[in-house]
């Protein structure tokens, strides 16, 4: 079966342009955005909440069940703050988002995200956990990191992946 078009990954730590990013590529390609927060929430894919990051838990089982002929028709961009549950099959390419500490800290506190979500968030912004993450679970010469501190950075962002989107050729699978 041949895809119509890429499947991209934009993940990165909260706050750092995933959505922004996602709904720019949509609206300048043929791409569909896939929102993993909103299509759990829409058929309840949840495991329970995890209290110390104030977060529904997902049901990763069933969200790539609820994912998995969409992917397979290709020409997805999905969004999510982490990765390593994803099939590696589903991704052509991957997008980590890297964003500076005060300009991070910044977005979390316009979001009323308490002070221990934001450290949270800060410290896996710090450590780089979804890049390592990205770097652990997909092959090395898909993965990209891209800097997310301005609107410049976010416009240079999606002219590279548009124009990568062009010369994308389908590929049998
Ligand atoms: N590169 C950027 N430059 C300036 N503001 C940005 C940039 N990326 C995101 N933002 C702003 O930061 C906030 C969080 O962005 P969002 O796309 O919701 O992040 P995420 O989906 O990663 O949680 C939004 O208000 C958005 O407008």
């Amino acid at each position: 079966m041949s895809r119509f078009g890429p499947n991209i990954l934009i993940t990165g730590t909260p706050g750092t342009g995933k959505s922004t990013l996602s709904q720019e590529l949509a609206s300048n390609t043929q791409l569909r955005m896939v929102n993993v927060g909103e299509v759990a929430k829409e058929n309840q894919l949840f495991l329970g909440f995890d209290e110390k990051l104030q977060c529904p838990i997902l049901d990763e089982d069933r969200l790539i069940d609820e994912l998995e002929e969409q992917m397979a028709e290709g020409g997805n961009i999905v969004d999510y703050h982490s990765c390593d549950f994803f099939p590696e099959r589903w991704f052509d390419i991957v997008f980590v988002l890297r964003t500076d500490n005060s300009i991070l800290y910044e977005r979390l506190q316009r979001r009323s995200y308490n002070e221990e979500k934001i450290k949270n968030n800060i410290e896996c912004e710090i450590f780089q956990t979804i890049l390592d993450e990205a770097r652990e679970s997909y092959k090395s010469d898909i993965v990209h990191e891209l800097q997310s501190n301005t609107p410049e950075n976010m416009e240079n962002n999606v002219d590279e992946i548009v124009a990568w989107c062009k010369q994308w050729v389908p590929q049998s699978t």
